[in-house]
Parts: structure tokens; C-alpha cells; sequence
């Protein structure tokens, strides 16, 4: 089985949670993706959800696919979000963001009474960091903002290269909340709740991919089949 289907599997498994009138956070990415298709099925055989979408690339997909949306302003909860994630460690603390959505990703995800992150097995790592952490800022003084993660790094204790977010076309890639993306090489992030609380204190900085406390469960498609893992603190719980 490819990596592909491996993804589709893990969104097949988590689309058995879902239930008649739920309002649903949809996830953005190639996994999130087939969850929304996967989900589309289920709306024209009869399901009544409605969505709230972490980007407008998933916007597009849910519309195309016939789930009806909302926004946070016209409701006041979800009952459960599934999105996907580029990293995900023992404690289901996650690196998102590789889709650059992780903004809106963090705003649905908080919301959410429940969030599963689903995934083909090998985002499943021991200690999150091999994956450039995403830190998504505002180009106004962008310098400073730099100065300032460097430092917030360094008193961490982790250090890396970081580079501007390029798109595809060669263009600094921004956002769809207009801001940009700093990703950070750092290799291995021994303390993520730390880090993620000194990322978050600089002015600069709009949102990180650090998902500290966020998913209560994690749906993995390896080769053996899939694994469920549930979160064993409460959702918010950092310690
Ligand atoms: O955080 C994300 C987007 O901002 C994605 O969920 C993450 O990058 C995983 O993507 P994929 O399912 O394509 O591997």
C-alpha cells in the first residue's frame, strides 16, 4: 500500500467517529483532503454536518464536495476536528504547518471539543523537531522578529537554520491570513510546551506549528494496520 492510501485509510477510520448533526473542523493537507472526499460521500448518501474549513484550498475541496460550511462567528463550538500533521510524538504534541495553514488549523483545533490528527505512520517520531517548525509571522520587522526567535531558541536550547518560506513559483509564500512563513530547521526539540510558550510570547510572531494539548487522538496507517492513539491528559492540559 503507498503512502497516499495509507493517508486515505487513516481518514476512512476517522470518518467512524463523525455523527449525524455534528459540526466538524476540516483539516488541511493531502490527508485532511481525502477526509473531506471521504466525507463528501457520506453527505450525498444522506449526513447532516456542516464545516468549518482551515484554509481556503480547503474550502474549495469541501464545496466542490458537497459539505456544507459555516464560520466560527456563526457558531459557537465544534464537536470535532480531523486534520493532519507533519509531525506527532508520544504525547500527541504535533509540528503542523507544512501546508502553511497552521493558523487557522490552531483557531479550529482550540474550538474543537475533540480534534484527531490523521496520518500515514511515519509522521509518527520520538521527539518532534526533524521537521522545520513552522513560525508564521508578520513581514513588518521581520528582522527583530528573527532576532527574537533566535533568542527564544537559544533559551530552549535548540538552534537551526531558518529560512522565508518560498512558493512554488519562487515568490516569499504568504499565507491565506496574509502573513508569512519562517521555517525553522532545528533537528530535535527536547522541551515543545517550553518552546511553544516562548514563541508565542513574541510580538512578531502571529502563530507557531507547535499543537501543545490540542489532539485527544491520533489515527496512524502503517503496513501492519491501523493504530489508535488517545490522548491520556485532558484537552489544554500542557503539563
Ligand atoms: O499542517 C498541515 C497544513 O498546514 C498539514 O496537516 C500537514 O502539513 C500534513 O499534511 P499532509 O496530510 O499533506 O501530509
Amino acid at each position: 500500500m503507498n503512502m497516499d492510501q495509507l493517508k486515505r485509510q487513516a481518514a476512512a477510520r476517522a470518518l467512524e467517529e463523525v455523527r449525524d448533526g455534528m459540526q466538524l473542523g476540516l483539516g488541511t493537507g493531502s490527508t485532511a483532503k481525502h477526509f473531506v472526499e471521504l466525507l463528501g460521500e457520506r453527505v450525498a448518501a444522506g449526513l447532516e454536518v456542516i464545516g468549518v474549513p482551515t484554509s481556503e484550498a480547503t474550502r474549495a475541496d469541501a464545496e466542490r464536495c458537497g459539505v456544507k460550511l459555516t464560520t466560527l462567528d456563526e457558531i459557537d463550538h465544534l464537536d470535532l476536528t480531523i486534520d493532519g500533521a507533519d509531525e506527532i510524538d508520544a504525547e500527541l504534541n504535533l509540528i503542523k504547518g507544512g501546508g502553511g495553514a497552521l493558523l487557522r488549523e490552531k483557531i479550529v483545533a482550540a474550538a474543537s471539543d475533540r480534534m484527531i490528527v490523521i496520518a500515514d505512520d511515519s509522521k509518527w517520531v520520538p521527539t518532534l523537531g526533524k521537521f522545520p517548525l513552522p513560525v508564521e509571522v508578520i513581514p513588518f520587522g521581520l528582522g527583530a522578529t528573527r532576532r527574537a526567535i533566535e533568542k527564544a531558541f537559544a533559551e530552549c536550547g535548540v538552534s537551526g537554520q531558518m529560512a522565508v518560506r518560498k512558493a512554488k513559483d519562487g515568490h516569499v509564500f504568504v499565507t491565506d491570513g496574509g502573513h508569512w512563513i519562517v521555517d525553522a530547521q532545528l533537528g530535535r526539540i527536547a522541551d515543545p510546551p517550553g518552546l511553544a510558550k516562548a514563541l508565542s510570547a513574541i510580538p512578531g510572531v502571529v502563530e507557531h506549528g507547535l499543537f501543545i494539548g490540542l489532539a485527544s487522538s491520533a489515527v496512524l496507517a502503517g503496513g501492519d494496520g491501523i493504530r489508535v492513539i488517545e490522548r491520556r491528559k485532558p484537552k489544554g492540559d500542557q503539563e
